[in-house]
Order: C-alpha cells, then sequence, then structure tokens
C-alpha cells in the first residue's frame, strides 16, 4: 500500500530520544510510523525492525504473544548501536484487526491454534502486506537493512520490493508458558526461525 509522509517529531523513550516520522495510506486513512535513530544518510547497512501493532502485545503486557519482548529489544537494540529504524506498521492481528483477533484469541482459549482460529473466521493465516516499507525507507534514504525478524515471509516480502536485506538478524525474546505453543505453532505453521541454534539462514 502506497503512504505519503506527513511530519516528524522527536520522540524521547527509556532507550534512546528518536526522530519519528508519521506516514498516512490515502486510500485506507491507515497512519503508520518510523521511528529513526543516528545517521540516516550514510550507506552501511541499517539495523532495522519492521513491526506490526499488536496492541495486545505492545501497549497491555500480554504474554499470549512474543510482540512486547520484541518490540522493546528492537529499540534497546537500536539504541544500544545508536543508528536504526523501527517501521511500526498499523496491521493489527496479522491484519484482520483488534476485533478479529480477539475472536481468533476466543477460540485459542477453547482449542484451536493461531493459523485455524484464522481459519474458522474466514481468514488467511497471513494478511500483512509490507509495501508501505518501500515508501517509508525511499522517503529516509535508507536502502540496505540488517533486519531484527525470525519471519521469513518478511524478509522475502521487503527483498521482493527492491529494499537489500544484507542480514537476517533473529529476535527471540520472550518465550513463557503462555505463548509456548503459539511460537511453536509459528514455528512449524508458519515458518519461523525459532529454533535455539541460529546457524538455520543458509539463504541470507
Ligand atoms: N490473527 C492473529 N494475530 C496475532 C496472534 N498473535 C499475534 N498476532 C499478531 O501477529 C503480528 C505479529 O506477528 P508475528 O508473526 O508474531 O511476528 P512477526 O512480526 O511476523 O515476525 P517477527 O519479525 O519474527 O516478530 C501482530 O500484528 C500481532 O497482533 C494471533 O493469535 N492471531
Ligand atoms: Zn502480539
Amino acid at each position: 500500500m502506497a503512504v505519503r509522509y506527513i511530519q516528524t517529531c522527536r520522540l524521547p523513550t527509556p532507550f534512546g530520544v528518536f526522530d519519528m516520522h508519521g506516514f498516512e495510506e490515502p486510500d485506507t486513512g491507515k497512519e503508520h510510523v518510523a521511528l529513526t535513530l543516528g545517521d540516516l544518510d550514510s550507506d552501511e547497512p541499517m539495523l532495522a525492525r519492521t513491526h506490526s501493532e499488536c496492541l495486545t502485545g505492545d501497549a497491555l503486557y500480554s504474554m499470549r504473544c512474543d510482540c512486547g519482548y520484541q518490540l522493546e529489544e528492537a529499540l534497546r537494540s537500536i539504541a544500544r548501536e545508536g543508528r536504526g529504524i523501527l517501521m511500526y506498521l498499523r496491521q493489527e492481528g496479522r491484519g484482520i484487526g483488534l476485533l478479529n483477533k480477539i475472536r481468533a484469541y476466543h477460540l485459542q482459549d477453547q482449542g484451536a491454534d493461531t493459523v485455524e482460529a484464522n481459519e474458522r473466521l474466514g481468514f488467511a493465516a497471513d494478511l500483512r502486506d509490507y509495501s508501505m516499507c518501500k515508501d517509508m525507507l525511499e522517503h529516509l534514504g535508507i536502502r540496505s537493512l540488517r533486519l531484527m525478524t525470525n519471519n521469513p515471509r518478511k524478509v522475502k516480502a521487503l527483498s521482493s520490493y527492491g529494499i537489500d536485506i544484507t542480514e537476517r538478524v533473529p529476535l527471540h525474546v520472550g518465550r513463557n508458558p503462555h505463548n509456548e505453543h503459539y511460537l511453536d505453532t509459528k514455528q512449524s505453521k508458519l515458518g519461523h526461525w525459532l529454533e535455539t541454534h541460529q546457524d538455520d539462514d543458509p539463504e541470507i
């Protein structure tokens, strides 16, 4: 989905003072942001995270998933490095929206896994689209990334838009008894790289 740039402001966080750049999808009115830190002009590949919105994990401390832990770890890593970008994409619930995610969680409370729950509601397992990242990165003049993710689809999608992913950086945090089954399902059904030993990624 195409986005247009709106404005930039400072965003102080416990991890560092970021710049927050706002973008809008003219077709849908959806609002996305990119947080950046450090020198954007250098051609050195930039540490990056594309993070899909998860209100429950990112803001409400849910332990059903790993999102909140990953968000914090990504910001912390960017701050440690002194340079990087986090694109926060408003595609809640892998694209089905918050209320449908609650419906899906209800089905999971009754025994379905995360993929089966989506399917029972009539959705594909993952409806996300990452094309807005291309416009955001182009606007900011960023060409190559060291991407923090365990999700092969993200790497494939961003590469297909011509974004140069020079390295895939694993982001293994937040496993707990409440999300163990969810993480195992992501690994077995969605192909996430979640092994403890990370020499599992020969093509990147
Ligand atoms: N439909 C649905 N969405 C979920 C569920 N649990 C988390 N999500 C959403 O999934 C998205 C995060 O996707 P993940 O596959 O966990 O992680 P990812 O961001 O694709 O991959 P990583 O980069 O490795 O973190 C967020 O939008 C969450 O709201 C669930 O059980 N059902
Ligand atoms: Zn989540």
